[in-house]
C-alpha cells in the first residue's frame, strides 16, 4: 500500500519560510513592480506609446488590488483567457483552481493554498495585469533588474570566460582525469551561480562578486548531495551518437552565463550531440530567463572586448546554426509540479523523454520536481519525484526554502547544528542525479 504523501509547504504554517514569503517577500516584489510602473510611466510611454503611459494606471490598480487580496488572505482569482497569446495557460490555471475547490471544498486563498501554487499564481497575475493592457503586453517589469545584475557581474564573468577559453583550447590534449576535473568544475560554477537570484532577495541586487573559481574548493563541503562522480560516469557511458542534453535554465545574469559556459565545455569535450535550452514564456520569479533575456545576454557580451566577446560570438553562432536550440513551453510557468506534467503538459513530457539527460537548474525547479512537499530529508530523490521520469535527470540547485531530499539519515540534523538557516539562504548546494536504474 502507498504511504500517504506529506503535506505541501504552505503559508498556513505561521513562522515558516513559506509563511514569511507570502507575508513579507511577495508583497515587496509586487510593490517594486507597482512603484516602477508609477515612476517610469513617462519613459514607458516613450518606449511603447502614449497608450502604455495611460495603461500604467490600470495595471497599477490591478496589482494594488492583488496586493491587498494577498495581505488580507483573500481568494486567488481565475485568470482571463488570452486568445492572442500563443502561450495562454489560463485554462490550466482555472482548471487547477476548480480542482482545488472540489478537493478542499473551499476556494484557494493566499495563506492557505500551497506555497508553490500561490507564489506561481502571483507571477501569472502580474503578467495578466500587463497583458490586459495592449500596449504593455511585451513589457517585462523585471528586465531592468536582470540586465543590471548581469552588468554588475561583469568582472566575475570576465574571469569565468577567460577560464572557458583556456580550458577549451587544451581539452583535446587532456587525460580523462583532467577532462573530468574540468567538466565537473563547470558544474560547480553553474551550481554556485544559482545563488544569484533576485526573488530570494525580494528584488534587491544580487550578483556574483569576485572570481567564483577561486572559492570552489572552499565551497565544496557545502555541497550536501554531490553526485558528481556518478554524473561523470553517466555522461561518459552515453553512446557517442546519443548525448542529447536538455538544460532547463533558471536565472538570467551571472547564473545564465555560468550555464552557457557549462554547455560550451560539455560540447567542446565531446559530451553532447545536441543541446536544448528551455526558457520561460513570461516574466517569472523576478530573475528567470526568458528567450529575450538569453538573446540580450549573448548580444551584450558579444560587444565586449577580448575573450568575452569571442566566446559570446561563438554562442551566437551556435544559436543561429541550431547547434543550441531554444525551447519555450507554457507548462514551465504554470502552478503545477512536475509529477503533473504528463497530465497537463503532455507535449513537454514527450519532448523531454527524448533527452539523454535533463539538467534542472535552481530552487524552484527542485520544488517542482519534489512537489514542494514537506519531505523528510532522508527521502529518496526518486520517491520524491512521484513518478516523474521522462529521462535521467540532474538537479543543480542551492537550497532556498524548498524541500531537500536524498540526505543521509542524520545529515539534516548535523547541518542544522552548524547552521540553523542552512536550507533557506542558498549557501548549501546539491548536484543530485537520478538515472532511474
Ligand atoms: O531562482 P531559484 O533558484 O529557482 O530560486 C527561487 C526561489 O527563491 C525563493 O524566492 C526563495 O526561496 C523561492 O520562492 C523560490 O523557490
Ligand atoms: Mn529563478
Amino acid at each position: 500500500m502507498d504511504l500517504p504523501l506529506p503535506p505541501p509547504l504552505s503559508g498556513n504554517n505561521v513562522g515558516s519560510f513559506a509563511y514569511l514569503t507570502v507575508k513579507d517577500r511577495l508583497p515587496v516584489i509586487l510593490t517594486r513592480v507597482i512603484d516602477y510602473l508609477h515612476r517610469e510611466r513617462t519613459s514607458l510611454g516613450s518606449r511603447y506609446g502614449m497608450a502604455a503611459q495611460e495603461g500604467c494606471k490600470e495595471v497599477v490598480g490591478r496589482l494594488s488590488q492583488m496586493k491587498n487580496e494577498m495581505q488580507t488572505n483573500k481568494d486567488l482569482q481565475l485568470l482571463q483567457a488570452q486568445p492572442t497569446n500563443p502561450h495562454d495557460d489560463s485554462e490550466l490555471w482555472n482548471h487547477q483552481f476548480e480542482s482545488y475547490v472540489s478537493e478542499h471544498e473551499v476556494t484557494p486563498k493566499w495563506f492557505t493554498a500551497s506555497w508553490l501554487y500561490v507564489e506561481c499564481h502571483m507571477y501569472a497575475r502580474i503578467h495578466e495585469a500587463l497583458f490586459l493592457c495592449n500596449a504593455l503586453r511585451e513589457f517585462d517589469p523585471f528586465e531592468e533588474q536582470k540586465q543590471k545584475s548581469l552588468e554588475d557581474s561583469l568582472p566575475a564573468i570576465e574571469a569565468l570566460i577567460e577560464k572557458v577559453s583556456t580550458t577549451c583550447t587544451t581539452l583535446s590534449s587532456q587525460t580523462q582525469d583532467q577532462l573530468k576535473q574540468h567538466v565537473l568544475t563547470f558544474f560547480e560554477v553553474s551550481l554556485w551561480g544559482n545563488r544569484c537570484d533576485l526573488s530570494l532577495s525580494g528584488g534587491d541586487e544580487r550578483f556574483q562578486e569576485g572570481d567564483v573559481l577561486l572559492s570552489l574548493e572552499k565551497l565544496r563541503n557545502k555541497i550536501i548531495v554531490n553526485d558528481s562522480n556518478m554524473l561523470w560516469q553517466f555522461l561518459t557511458s552515453l553512446p557517442e551518437d546519443q548525448r542529447d542534453i536538455v538544460l532547463v535554465v533558471d536565472n538570467a545574469g551571472f547564473e545564465l552565463v555560468s550555464d552557457l559556459c557549462l554547455l560550451t565545455v560539455l560540447m567542446e569535450a565531446g559530451l553532447t550531440t545536441s543541446l536544448t535550452i528551455h526558457t520561460k514564456t513570461r516574466p517569472w520569479f523576478v530573475s528567470d530567463t526568458m528567450e529575450t533575456d538569453l538573446r540580450w545576454t549573448v548580444d551584450k557580451l558579444r560587444s565586449h572586448p577580448g575573450h568575452v566577446g569571442q566566446v559570446a560570438a561563438k554562442w551566437s553562432s551556435y544559436l543561429s546554426d541550431g547547434r543550441w536550440k531554444i525551447c519555450n513551453n507554457k507548462f514551465w510557468t504554470t502552478g503545477h509540479d512536475f509529477s503533473e506534467m504528463s497530465k497537463f503538459g503532455g507535449d513537454l513530457y514527450s519532448q523531454l523523454s527524448k533527452a539523454s539527460l535533463i539538467i534542472f537548474k535552481g530552487d524552484l525547479n527542485y520544488r517542482k520536481l519534489t512537489g514542494d512537499l514537506e519531505w523528510p530529508t532522508d527521502t529518496k530523490f526518486e520517491d520524491a519525484l512521484q513518478g516523474f521520469r521522462p529521462a535521467p535527470l540532474l538537479a543543480v540547485r542551492t537550497a532556498k526554502g524548498g524541500p531537500v531530499v536524498g540526505l543521509l539519515p542524520d545529515q539534516g540534523k548535523d547541518i542544522y547544528s552548524v547552521d540553523k538557516d542552512w536550507n533557506t539562504t542558498g549557501d548549501y548546494g546539491m548536484i543530485q542525479l537520478c538515472t532511474f536504474s
